[in-house]
């Protein structure tokens, strides 16, 4: 187990006291958490936030409130290095359905997608750009209803990434894909984060494993319990459920599932899940 050198300049995402309720019921409380911009020596290194909870916690309603699609009942998000308030737009949001325009080819698509941030040739050039980095150029003119499934979920996070502002949240990016496909989606997003120090993708995702093992940060959504050992309100990412796989030596290790350390973290935070 190897804790590679790394540093934090100022943050990229912050959740200030994010509080959510539907109809008076709570269902966020009190979330305060921030992701820094890490760097690496000699090294393009962006972030990997992995983002877990049991089902019906929340997490598609944080997503939400932290892609500016939702405002929370209290509190604020902040993206980028100059940590503005989040609108719908900045942050991209790859949900599971992969939308495309269907009457679009993957080229316009993502021309679409560029345009929203480029002059018109510069645009072209960045389609051009994830084209090629994400093995999508010989399917350039194909509709979306051509593309396999794996082709159709590289589109829609090359289209998030070319309008939005460096920070993207996947939604399940591995439910109902073969080992093989899997592997392809883990290679995807380490070049997406090797692709500009900036970039930060936050999986959302049940599949602990293979989220842990890509993560260099671990946020665990769960209900927290008072002093009498019953459950308050609303679920909260506390403290000591913010982990640092940096720091505790797990992150950007392309093998670290095999490592014990990692089986060991990995059961620990089951626990964790279990009691909460
Ligand atoms: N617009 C809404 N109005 C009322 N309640 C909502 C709304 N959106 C979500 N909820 C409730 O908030 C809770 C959390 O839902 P959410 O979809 O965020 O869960 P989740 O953790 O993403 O679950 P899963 O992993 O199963 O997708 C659920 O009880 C849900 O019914």
């Amino acid at each position: 187990m190897t804790a590679h050198t790394h540093a934090y300049h100022g943050p990229i995402l912050t959740l200030d006291n994010i509080s959510m309720s539907f109809h008076g019921e709570p269902i966020l409380r009190d979330i305060n958490a921030q992701i820094l911009d890490v760097i690496r020596p000699n090294m393009t290194q962006g972030q990997i936030l992995g983002f877990y909870g049991r089902s019906g916690i929340g997490k598609s309603v944080l997503c939400r409130i932290m892609a500016g699609l939702m405002a929370p009942s209290s509190g604020t998000v902040e993206v980028g290095l100059a940590q503005q308030p989040v609108r719908a737009g900045m942050v991209g949001f790859v949900q599971q359905r992969y939308p495309l325009f269907d009457h679009r080819t993957l080229f316009d698509n993502l021309l679409v997608a560029a345009q929203r941030k480029y002059a018109p040739e510069a645009a072209r050039q960045h389609v051009e750009t994830y084209l090629e980095r994400f093995c999508l150029a010989p399917h350039r003119k194909k509709y979306p209803a051509q593309l396999s499934g794996g082709q159709r979920q590289r589109a829609a996070i090359a289209q998030q990434l070319l309008c939005s502002e460096h920070l993207i949240l996947l939604d399940e990016p591995f439910s109902g894909l073969d080992v093989a496909m899997i592997d392809e989606v883990k290679r995807l997003i380490v070049e997406v984060t090797t692709m500009d120090e900036l970039n930060t993708v936050v999986i959302v995702s049940h599949d602990l494993v293979t989220t842990t093992a890509l993560a260099d940060r671990l946020w665990l959504l769960g209900r927290e319990r008072d002093d009498s050992g019953q459950f308050l309100p609303g679920a909260t990412i506390c403290p000591r459920h913010q982990y640092n796989l940096a720091q505790l030596g797990l992150a950007w290790h392309p093998d670290v599932e095999a490592e014990p350390e990692f089986a060991q973290f990995v059961a620990e935070i089951k626990e964790e899940i279990r009691g909460s």
